[in-house]
C-alpha cells in the first residue's frame, strides 16, 4: 500500500468503542473452531489472558487431551500454557460449537489432488457448524489460510443465505496467521498482525481478540488485500527456495559446491540467497501458491515452475543417495530426519518422508529414526547405529542434535568404511 489514503490504515488500533457501544464491545467469549497447530496457541493464550475461550475440534481425542491438560505437543511454552491456572479455568474444549461473541476458524484449507485445486470442505464445515449459534453482533473471523475471494465469494454468500447482512447485523473479518512452527509462542505474540474486514467494525473487533496478548503492530485492510497478503508471503519464500535450489541444480551439472558460491553472493548488500536442500515441505509453502494460481492462471508462472522445482528436489537427493548406494552389496541404509525441516514433528508433505518411500519402492532395506517424530523416536545415536549396523548413513533433516551425534561418531563410522550422506537446510531458530 502507497496511497496515502491507505497509509492512514497502516496504524495500530486506536482504541474501542465506549462500554455503552454494543458494536465495538470487545470480544469476551470466544470460540475457537479447529484447535490444532493454529487454533489451540490461540486458544491458549486467550484462556491464559482471561478470556472465555471454546476450542471446537471434530477430533474427539484432541478435545479430551485438551480438558485432560495431557496435550503431546512439541512447543514448551503452551504445553506449560494448558496447565496454568487461568488456562483450567477459562478454556474448554468440546466437539460441537456453541454461542459467543467471536468465531475464529481455524480449520485446514488443503488442496485436492492431483489437480492442486483448493479444498475448502472443512471451511464450509466450520460455517455450517455455527450457523445455529449466529446471532446478530457476533463476529467471524477466519484465522485459515484461504483462495483470494474466498471471504466474497463463499463466506458472505453463506451468512446471506443464513439470513445475516454482513458487515450490517454479523461482523467478519480475514486476519491470515503468520506463525513460524518451531517458534509458535514468540512469533504468535510479537508477529505484526495483518487484520481485513469488511468493515471497520468487523476489523476493530477482530483487533480485540488479539489486543490482550499482541506485542506486534496491527495492519488493517480489506478482506481481499488479506487473503492476497498471506498467500505473497508463502509464495515469496517459496519461489525463493526455489531459486537456491535451482542455483545448487546449475552447480551440481557445473560440479561445484554452490553453499560457499551462495555465501560469497550474499556478501553483495541487496543479495540475500536462501539455502538449496531436499525440497520444500511442511502445511503451507507447498500449497499456498496454488491458491494464487487457481485465482490467476495466466499470471503464474513463475509461481508454478518455482513450485515445480522444489517438488522435484526430493527425487534428485534420491538419485544422489541411490549412487552411493550403488558400491554396496545389498546396502542397509539407517536414515535420520522425516520431518519437514528441522526443530519440528510434523512429517507433512516431507521431503525426507518420499525419499524413504522412494528408496523402499527400490527395494532398499531402509531404517528410519527422527529423534521429534513419535514413531520413529529413539534414545541415542550410537546405540542405533550399534543396532542397525548401516552401510550408509543419510542425514536427511538436520536437527541441531543429530548432526553434533553424528559428527561426534564420524571416525568411527570412517573406520568401519560406513559412508554418510549429509543433506538439508539448517533451522536459523534452532533453539
Ligand atoms: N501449520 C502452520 O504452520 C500454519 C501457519 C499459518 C497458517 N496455517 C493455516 O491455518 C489453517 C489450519 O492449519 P493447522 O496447521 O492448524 O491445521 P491442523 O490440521 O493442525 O488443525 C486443524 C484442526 O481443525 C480440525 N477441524 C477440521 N475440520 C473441522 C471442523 N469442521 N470443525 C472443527 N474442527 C475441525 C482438525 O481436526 C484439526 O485438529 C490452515 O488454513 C493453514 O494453512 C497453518
Ligand atoms: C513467509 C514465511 O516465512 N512463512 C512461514 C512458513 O513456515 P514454514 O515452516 O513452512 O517455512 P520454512 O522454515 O521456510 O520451511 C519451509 C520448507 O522450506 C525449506 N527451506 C527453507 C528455507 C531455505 O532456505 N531452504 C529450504 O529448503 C525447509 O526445509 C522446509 O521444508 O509458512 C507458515 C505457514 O503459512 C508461515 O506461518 C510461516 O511464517
Amino acid at each position: 500500500m502507497t496511497s496515502s489514503e491507505n497509509e492512514s490504515e497502516l496504524s495500530g488500533p486506536s482504541g474501542l468503542g465506549g462500554p455503552g457501544d454494543p458494536v465495538l464491545d470487545p470480544v469476551e467469549d470466544i470460540v475457537v473452531i479447529g484447535t490444532g497447530f493454529i487454533g489451540l496457541p490461540l486458544a491458549l493464550l486467550l484462556a491464559d489472558h482471561g478470556k472465555r475461550v471454546v476450542g471446537v475440534d471434530i477430533d474427539r481425542n484432541l478435545v479430551r487431551e485438551i480438558n485432560d491438560g495431557t496435550l503431546n505437543v512439541d512447543e514448551d511454552e503452551l504445553q506449560d500454557l494448558l496447565t496454568t491456572g487461568p488456562v483450567e479455568r477459562n478454556l474448554e474444549a468440546r466437539t460441537e460449537p456453541t454461542d459467543g461473541d467471536a468465531f475464529v476458524i481455524s480449520v485446514p484449507t488443503p488442496l485436492t489432488e492431483p489437480n492442486k485445486s483448493p479444498d475448502l470442505s472443512a471451511l464450509e464445515a466450520a460455517l455450517e457448524s455455527i450457523q445455529p449459534y449466529l446471532e446478530p453482533g457476533d463476529l467471524i473471523n477466519v484465522e485459515s489460510t484461504i483462495p483470494p475471494l474466498t471471504c466474497e465469494e463463499t463466506i458472505v454468500p453463506f451468512l446471506e443465505a443464513a439470513g445475516f447482512e454482513p458487515g450490517a447485523d454479523v461482523q467478519l473479518a480475514h486476519s491470515p496467521e503468520r506463525i513460524l512452527p518451531g517458534n509458535v509462542f514468540d512469533e504468535l505474540v510479537g508477529n505484526d498482525r495483518v487484520i481485513g474486514g469488511i468493515d471497520e467494525t468487523s476489523r476493530r473487533r477482530a483487533a480485540s481478540i488479539y489486543e490482550p496478548f499482541l506485542e506486534g503492530e496491527i495492519y488493517y485492510t480489506d478482506l481481499l488485500s488479506a487473503e492476497l497478503c498471506k498467500l505473497m508471503e508463502n509464495t515469496f519464500r517459496d519461489v525463493n527456495v526455489a531459486l537456491a535450489n535451482e542455483f545448487a541444480l546449475i552447480g551440481e551439472e557445473l560440479d561445484i559446491d554452490m553453499s560457499n558460491v551462495i555465501e560469497l553472493a550474499n556478501r553483495h548488500p541487496r543479495v540475500d540467497i536462501l539455502q538449496p536442500g531436499i525440497g520444500v515441505g511442511g502445511h503451507c509453502l507447498p500449497i499456498d501458491p496454488w491458491f494464487l494460481n487457481e485465482a490467476d492462471p495466466e499470471h503464474t508462472n513463475l509461481i508454478t515452475s518455482a513450485r515445480r522445482i522444489n517438488d522435484k528436489m526430493p527425487a534428485v537427493a534420491t538419485q544422489k543417495i541411490r549412487r552411493a548406494l550403488a558400491s554396496h552389496a545389498d546396502p542397509t541404509v539407517l536414515a535420520f530426519g522425516a520431518a519437514y525441516k528441522p526443530s519440528v514433528d510434523d512429517c507433512r508433505n516431507s521431503p525426507a518422508m518420499q525419499i524413504v518411500a522412494d528408496l523402499r519402492d527400490d527395494g532398499y532395506r531402509v531404517h528410519h529414526y527422527d529423534r521429534y517424530v513419535d514413531e520413529l523416536a529413539y534414545d541415542d545415536l550410537p546405540s542405533v547405529l550399534e543396532r542397525e549396523s548401516p552401510d550408509v548413513v543419510v542425514q536427511l533433516v538436520p536437527h541441531e542434535r543429530t548432526v553434533a551425534a553424528l559428527e561426534s561418531e564420524r571416525s568411527r563410522l570412517a573406520d568401519a568404511g560406513v559412508d554418510v550422506l549429509q543433506f538439508g537446510v539448517e533451522n536459523p531458530i534452532e533453539p
